[in-house]
């Protein structure tokens, strides 16, 4: 072959390369187009990138990055600000939306939109009821949030969360931090879940078990022996199996009219035997399903929340002080020195609550809230398609600077004066399917924070370690040594 064979060789092999890589990265969004062509859909603009992969790649990209505005820039700059965009995401066509009134009809529709949790995760922790179930389980479980319950549990948070710091506090080693947290919020929480007749030996096995599960859902999706995933998968089936037999346990402990001390979920779900809702009565299947998406649920984001609170804290001294200065004054204001924390007290912890909304503010930056369409779905002008989901993107409302100026700094102080208007704060999302556990989690934390702002410190071993799951970070836990005057 002649130089200028060989030269046109080139020049087509580049043009065929480039053609082939050209419709490799359209046929996707061709093939989503030519399907919903019809008069009845209409579809936002969007990108839907590669078959099977989608958008999904470069999404995971930004966010590992710490960088998940690039993702959204790349929407808005070619498809125009409207705030909803057609992409391709965790294997589903996808309607991604942006804008704060968008996400807010997203997130309050009712009769529509199911959980979208993406399928490797349904396996895991997913929850399918029908919409009448939903409305059902919710109902039944509504007590979690009252403030009588929280009351209720109360005292044995507060020992639970003294008592454990306090033993953190004596060991010598360096401790893992998110670890012992998470530990910490599931003796808490599963005392809600299941009461309190349960034992040591059992309550470590469901620690096992659930964190297997999470460390399933914070790694791929491959489910081959040795990993997380595949662990996960077999935790899942164990965890169901401890519910069931808890459940066919209290049906008989009911049946001889016994019941328990302190109301918890699991009794709240079995008194499904209202005569109104007959033929709602939720399946075993159902209620272990719901057990299990609970205990996911219910202390994870509490420990973490936690852990980079403390940190935060840490890294502003200021506010450390003042927080801590709020505690003490707390404690002053107390009849006797003996007293312990009480419940009325957690409402003056004003600043203590700041430090919390900021927390959750900042934490939540790369939060997206799924739903799948149930039906076709008319939203904003558009008409999507059955089977489509939506990718509400929490992180540019929390990050938003006409709201929070100088948005990725940590100050609690922003809080004395913004406005808290509908749908620009959103840690626990909003609507019928968001967090129950809001309150809960707030308690807990608010505990955690009063006594580790009045007795201790961390100092961390490998402060390069992001302490997000399924990283872990290395703490020296220390009790803050007592002055003369008492302090
Ligand atoms: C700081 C701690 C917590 C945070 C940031 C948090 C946040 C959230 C968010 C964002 C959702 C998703 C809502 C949606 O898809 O629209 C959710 C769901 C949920 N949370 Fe929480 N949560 C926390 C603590 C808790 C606690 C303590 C409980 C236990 C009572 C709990 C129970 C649940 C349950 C059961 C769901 C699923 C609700 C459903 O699908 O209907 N969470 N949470």
């Amino acid at each position: 072959m002649d130089f200028y064979n060989l030269a046109l060789f080139f020049i087509a092999l580049v043009i065929g390369i480039f053609t082939f890589y050209a419709i490799l990265m359209r046929i996707n969004g061709w093939y989503y187009a030519i399907k919903f062509c019809s008069k009845k859909y209409n579809i936002p603009l969007g990108y839907m990138g590669l078959p099977y992969f989608g958008n999904t790649l470069s999404y995971f990209k930004s966010t590992i990055c710490g960088d998940p505005n690039s993702f959204l820039d790349f929407f808005a700059t070619r498809f125009g600000t409207g705030g909803m965009y057609r992409a391709y995401i965790f294997g589903k066509p996808t309607i991604m939306v942006t804008k704060p009134e968008i996400i807010r009809k997203v997130l309050m529709d009712e009769e529509y939109l199911e959980r979208g949790l993406p399928n490797y995760m349904k396996k895991l922790i997913g929850l399918t009821t029908s919409i009448e179930e939903d409305k059902y389980f919710r109902r039944l479980t509504s007590p979690v949030k009252s403030h009588g319950l929280l009351s209720d549990y109360f005292d044995y948070i507060d020992k639970t969360v003294s008592t454990t710091l306090e033993k953190y506090a004596t060991t010598e080693e360096p401790i893992e931090f998110l670890h012992k947290m998470h530990r910490l919020a599931f003796e808490v929480f599963m005392r809600l879940l299941i009461g309190d007749e349960v034992n040591q030996e059992f309550f470590d096995q469901m620690f096992v078990e659930i964190t297997a599960v999470i460390s399933a859902v914070h790694n791929l999706p491959i489910n081959l022996p040795g990993f997380p995933y595949h662990k996960g998968l077999k935790a899942r089936k164990v965890l169901g199996g401890i519910f069931q037999k808890l459940i066919d346990e209290r049906r008989e402990a009911m049946k001889d009219g016994k019941s328990m001390p302190r109301a918890n979920i699991i009794d709240m779900l079995l008194s499904n035997t209202n005569q109104d809702y007959e033929d709602n009565i939720l399946s075993d299947k159902k209620i272990v399903e719901i057990l299990v998406l609970f205990s996911f649920a219910g202390f994870e984001p509490v420990a973490l929340m936690s852990v980079k609170a403390i940190f935060h804290l840490q890294k502003h001294p200021h506010f450390l002080e003042k927080a801590k200065e709020e505690q003490e004054e707390i404690v002053k204001r107390r009849a006797s020195s003996n007293a312990g924390l009480s419940f009325d007290e957690i409402r003056q912890m004003t600043f203590v609550s700041k430090v919390i909304n900021e927390t959750l503010r900042i934490a939540t930056d790369q939060t997206v809230f799924l739903r799948d369409t149930s039906t076709t779905f008319n939203i904003n002008g558009y008409t999507i398609p059955k089977g489509w989901k939506f990718f509400a993107v929490v992180w540019n409302i929390h990050m938003n600077p006409d709201v929070y100026v100088q948005p990725k700094e940590f100050n609690p102080s922003r809080w004395d004066d913004i406005e808290t208007k509908p749908g620009i704060f959103l840690p626990f999302s909003m609507g019928p399917k968001s967090c129950p556990g809001s309150n809960l989690a707030k308690l807990q934390i608010s505990v955690i924070l009063h006594y580790y702002l009045l007795h201790y410190r961390v100092e961390q071993i490998n402060p390069e370690a992001r302490c997000y799951p399924p990283e872990n970070c290395l703490v020296k836990f220390k009790k803050l040594s007592i002055s003369s005057d008492g302090n």
